[in-house]
């Protein structure tokens, strides 16, 4: 008798600020910061501009190295960037001169995906955010709002343990940009990645969250757990009183 063993089931992964200082040369952005982010969960870091959400994210991607404590992935210190946590920036950071097949093939080259695996998988996760038929465009041939659905494909095509978000619908219209909450909302449904995600929006924030990070000016106030189920239609609305209180 053979025996097999399953493969282990690719799950979240568990982010962890352990008294995290962080800054730019001389200047302090953010001092011991505590946090910890449960794998498969959605967190939202919501503050005003210049309250540092940014900074976070970057040194939990690993672009970014505290100057004092420790960001822990799965309990392991983060000293670099990852396959393992995707970025998605609110810019375009579609590489202009590949196409939209080729720039969300790069993780899963990166990752170590055969050459003739990746075609169909990048295809899938291209029809998946709603672009069929784009495949072979540039990215100066797209609108703002299907560059981020190529951000999107890109960032969860080599399945990524962590995607961590910097406002990525922020310079889209409101029409769009509510377009790509669903989208969000429906595509992590598939996924067991653990989600951090940076706005400046509050609805937004309640929309995406299962926890919202008030940051403020003193560092991060308030975790809320945000009621679900997540849909535009769930009433928030004491809840959102509460973080603008805060911001
Ligand atoms: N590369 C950098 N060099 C020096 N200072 C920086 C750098 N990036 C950000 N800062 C400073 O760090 C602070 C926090 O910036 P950060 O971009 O993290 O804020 P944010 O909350 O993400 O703002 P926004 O919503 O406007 O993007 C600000 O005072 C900013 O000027």
């Amino acid at each position: 008798m053979s025996a097999t063993v399953a493969p282990a089931l690719e799950t979240g992964l568990a982010i962890r600020l352990e008294g995290v200082s962080l800054g730019y040369g001389r200047h302090a952005v953010l001092e011991d910061l505590h946090l910890d982010v449960a794998p498969g969960e959605v967190l939202v870091i919501v503050g005003p501009s210049g309250s540092g959400k940014s900074t976070i994210l970057r040194a939990v991607a690993g672009l970014l190295t505290p100057r004092a404590g420790r960001v822990l992935a799965q309990g392991v210190p983060v000293t670099g960037p990852s396959p393992d946590r995707a970025m998605v920036f609110q810019d375009d950071a579609l590489l202009p001169w590949r196409t939209v097949r080729r720039n969300v093939e790069l993780p899963l080259r990166i990752r170590g995906v055969p050459r003739r695996d990746r075609g169909p998988a990048a295809e899938s996760w291209i029809a998946r955010v709603g672009l069929a038929g784009w495949e072979d465009r540039l990215p100066r041939e797209l609108s703002g709002g299907m560059r981020q659905r190529v951000q999107l494909a890109r960032s969860l095509a080599a399945a990524p343990r962590a995607v961590l978000m910097d406002e990525p619908f922020g310079a889209l219209d409101a029409q769009t940009r509510g377009e790509m909450q669903r989208l969000l909302l429906d595509v992590l449904r598939d996924t067991a990645a653990t989600v951090v995600f940076v706005t400046h929006d509050v609805d937004e924030a309640l929309l995406l969250a299962d926890r919202v990070v008030v940051l403020g000016r003193g560092g991060i106030g308030r975790v809320l757990p945000v009621p679900g189920p997540r849909t535009p239609e769930t009433d928030r609305a004491g809840l959102r009183a509460r973080i603008i209180e805060e911001l």
